[in-house]
């Protein structure tokens, strides 16, 4: 724990209050969602737990309740694999909520085996980018009537690693596990920037977010990164101080001209060259949009 400690820099220190505010967390049953959505909850927001499975939700959900004693901890169905199921909870949640403050895109997967989506796209791409993308256009007017709002996307260090290849976007040519969540983590980044500038003047801000190294089932589906997290396992965070810098990002008092930035241990960190192409994010955005069958504008 010492160790873990002296590691684990960036503590999310505001002490801004949530009462009256809601956010939504997308994966929020485990790892870093949950420890997001606790912390939401625990300053008294009205937090939405949006997973693909209620019922891991649902214990999640009373739990949170028990430890925050904030009884608006609600669950709800979402697929991020699943646009039709995305369109279904963007509705109910229309249709119920008059505001939506703080939206946190967390919900992620990692080195799949070559799977598509209920839509035909690569998993990776699908669940990581393109879900996160029609959730946050669909919960942009509401977002926007409930300004000042943020949206944070959970992106990686592995976008380094990542590249747009406009060519093979479902990975159809060629594929690998780990670079198509690396380009997914890259797909992260361009989309917040695209957004922030887009958004300009709205009230609504939007920040990128590397968590750290941490320690959750991310790992699910690689033998060797599971390896990797036993090896080094008093090196990496714990899911709670995974959580700090999208709180940061979410809380911050006057982040608001930091607007499309990226941030890792609570503080601004440089994107790859490919994350800073404003051509690539726009180009990015249109085809995002096209596959959708969002009006591209
Ligand atoms: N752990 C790490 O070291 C790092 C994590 N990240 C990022 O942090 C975010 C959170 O990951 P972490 O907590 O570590 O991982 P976990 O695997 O612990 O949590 C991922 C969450 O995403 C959910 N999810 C997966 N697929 C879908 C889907 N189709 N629809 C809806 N929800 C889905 C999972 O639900 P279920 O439980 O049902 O599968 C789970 O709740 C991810 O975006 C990841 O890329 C970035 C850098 C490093
Ligand atoms: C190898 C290695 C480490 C382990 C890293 C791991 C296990 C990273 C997992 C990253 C994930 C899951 C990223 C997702 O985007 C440390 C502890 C940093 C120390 C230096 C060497």
């Amino acid at each position: 724990p010492q160790i873990r400690k002296m590691l684990a820099f960036g503590v999310c220190t505001s002490t801004v209050q949530l009462p009256g505010k809601v956010a939504i967390v997308t994966g929020a049953n485990t790892g870093i969602g949950k420890e997001t959505a606790k912390e939401l909850a625990r300053r008294g927001a009205r937090v939405y737990l949006a997973c693909r499975d209620v019922q891991k939700g649902e214990l999640v959900a009373r739990e949170i309740q028990a430890v925050t004693g904030n009884q608006q901890v609600l669950v709800r169905k979402l697929d991020l694999a699943d646009t039709k199921c995305i369109r279904a909870f963007t509705k109910d949640f229309l249709a119920e909520e008059k505001h939506l403050h703080i939206l946190i895109n967390n919900a992620g997967v990692m080195m799949c085996p070559y799977s598509k989506t209920a839509d035909g796209f690569e998993m990776h791409m699908g669940v990581n980018h393109l879900g996160h993308f029609l959730l946050t256009h669909l919960l942009l007017e509401k977002l926007k009537e409930s300004a000042p709002s943020r949206v944070i996307n959970v992106s990686s260090f592995g976008h380094h690693l990542g590249r747009i290849h406009f060519h093979n976007l479902q990975g159809e040519k060629f594929y690998h596990s780990g670079l198509a969540y690396c380009h997914s983590k890259l797909a992260n980044i361009l989309f917040t920037r695209e957004l922030a500038r887009r958004l300009q003047g709205s009230g609504i801000t939007t920040y990128s977010v590397h968590p750290g190294s941490v320690i959750s089932e991310l790992t699910r589906h690689s033998s060797f990164m599971r390896f990797m997290s036993w090896l080094f396992y008093y090196f990496l965070k714990t899911p709670q101080q995974g959580a700090q810098t999208s709180l940061y990002c979410a809380l911050t008092e006057g982040l608001e001209v930091l607007s499309g930035n990226h941030f890792s241990d609570c503080r601004v960190t440089w994107v790859s060259a490919q994350a800073r192409n404003e051509t690539v994010a726009r180009r990015l955005w249109d085809v995002s949009c096209d596959l959708l069958g969002l009006p591209v504008d």
